[in-house]
Formats: structure tokens, sequence, C-alpha cells
């Protein structure tokens, strides 16, 4: 298969390889970086701390998940590090651009040029073909099409034969591949994934996770996922541990083991 249209990633590696560590390639500056990001809602009584002043960089060309038990913060950080929620305190920066300096519209236009969403809930438009909802943003943004981008994404996700298909005619993890073409396709500098396996049997599951995987590594991109599942953050190359709205633990290619380990553990 043709991966020709895609930049050489910067610092992934193939698949099976054993991934160095982000500090061994200091060179490369973050796709993502919250300082001291607090978030809080409500007030007096009902004041939660969904974030208490989380420190953390998403490295370039890397599989990030983001796990904790529920309530910890995870949506709370990642819709914040999306620029889809403004912080209480604290900076996000997402390809160097600080998201605080931004005004609505502003944030929107940067989001539609520099950011991708994969969905749990696939988020699909029913009357149009699958090669139709994979182009629909690059046309709502009046950005034209990258022929050669989009048949190395729609094939580095096994799409082609698919793309006249309505989503009603597809599987689950058909949709989902659709949903990821669509992130990919306008070559965003980081893809959130919101529990993008939460729709899905564990055979769908393990296939969208290893098009995460392959995204990154063989297209270069930065993909950061928020899920509970421990099966999901293993394919990622590191995990964020959340506890009470602090990082607990971020770990670099940790097995499920140790992955267990960190999510007993609380914040001290
Ligand atoms: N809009 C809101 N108003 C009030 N409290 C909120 C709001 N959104 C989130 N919270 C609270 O903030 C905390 C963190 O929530 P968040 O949804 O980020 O956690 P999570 O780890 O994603 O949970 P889950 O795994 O259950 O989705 C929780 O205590 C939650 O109840």
């Amino acid at each position: 298969m043709s991966t020709a249209a895609f930049p050489s990633p910067s610092t992934g590696s193939p698949i099976g390889s054993q991934t160095p560590s982000p500090t061994s390639s200091p060179s490369a500056a973050p796709a993502a970086r919250a300082t001291g990001l607090t978030k809080t809602y409500g007030q007096g009584d009902n004041l939660v701390h969904a974030l208490r002043g989380v420190d953390l960089e998403i490295s370039r060309a890397r599989f990030t998940a983001i796990m904790g038990p529920s309530g910890s913060g995870k949506s709370t950080l990642m819709h914040c590090l999306a620029g889809l929620d403004a912080a209480t305190a604290g900076e996000v920066e997402v390809a160097g651009r600080r998201l605080a300096g931004l005004d609505d519209t502003a944030l929107t236009l940067f989001r539609r040029e520099h950011i991708g969403f994969v969905f749990q809930a696939f988020n699909l438009l029913p009357m149009l073909t699958a090669g139709q909802n994979i182009l629909l943003p690059l046309e709502l943004a009046g950005r034209s099409v990258d022929r050669d981008r989009y048949d190395a994404v729609v094939t580095l996700l096994g799409l082609a034969d698919r793309l006249g298909h309505r989503p009603s005619e597809l599987s689950g993890g058909q949709q989902q591949r659709v949903a990821i073409a669509r992130a990919l396709v306008c070559d965003p500098d980081i893809v959130f994934a919101d529990e993008p396996t939460g729709n899905l049997d564990s055979e769908a599951s393990a296939e969208i996770l290893g098009h995460l995987r392959r995204s990154v590594h063989e297209a270069g991109m930065t993909v950061v996922m928020v899920t509970h599942e421990l099966e999901a953050a293993a394919y990622a190359d590191e995990v964020v541990v959340l506890h009470d709205g602090a990082v607990s633990a971020h770990l670099v290619e940790p097995t499920v083991d140790v992955l267990t380990a960190a999510l007993r553990r609380r914040v001290a």
C-alpha cells in the first residue's frame, strides 16, 4: 500500500519496535502543552475541582492515551486541550499557539485548521456516502482536496471499497474508520479521540486501535485518546493517568500490569 502522501513520522517508529522515550528526542516541540491547567465547575457547596493544576506535554507523532477512573477529569482535560472548553486558570498551547489568546471565532477556525476529532458515536451524516463524509470538513472549510492525501488516508484505513456506502450500510468498525479518515484528511496537528471504541465489540475495537496506531506510526499523526479501558490504553505509546483531576503517572509503553498498578495508585 502507498503512504507516499504522508510525511515521515518525526518521532514515531514502526509498529512492533521499541519506541524510544520522548526524552531521547528533545528537539521536537510538543503537539500540545498544558501548564497549571485548572478547571472548576459550580461554586460554593457545589464547587467541583475537575482539574487541579495539570502540567502535561503531548509528544508529536505519538499515540497518547488519557485514562483514569470515572470522574478523574479525562473528558475535561481533553476538552480544554482541544479548545472546546475554557480553563479556569492555567494555559493550553496547541501547535505552538496559546488558546487563551483566541476569541470564539478564531478558536473555531483554529480547531478547524489544526485539530481533528473522533467521537464514540462516529457522528457521520447518514445521507452522505463514506467518501462524502470524509471530505465534508474540507468542503465546509472551503479548503481544496489534496487527492494524494485523500487516497493515502483511504488506503491507510482500508476504505477504498467502501467509499460509495452510506453509514447505515457499514459496520460500526467501518463507520469509525470513516470518522478517523475524516479527521486525518485535513492533516491536523493533533487528533483527539474520545472513547473511540466505546460503541464497538472487542474485535472491531482492536481493529480501530490498530488503525489509530498506524495513523501515528505510518502517517506521522499525533493522536490523543481518552479511554477507561486498559486494553485500549495498552495500544498507546504513552499513557497519562489521572486521579482526582491531577496527573498521577505519565508512562511510556506501559504493560497492562504496569497500567493496572498505576490506576490503583492515587496521587500522594
Ligand atoms: N458541566 C459540568 N458541571 C459540573 N461538574 C462537572 C461538569 N463536567 C464535569 N464535571 C465534574 O468534573 C469532574 C470530572 O469530570 P470528567 O467528565 O472530566 O471526568 P471523566 O474522567 O471524563 O469521567 P468519565 O470517565 O465518567 O467520563 C467530575 O466530578 C464531574 O462530575
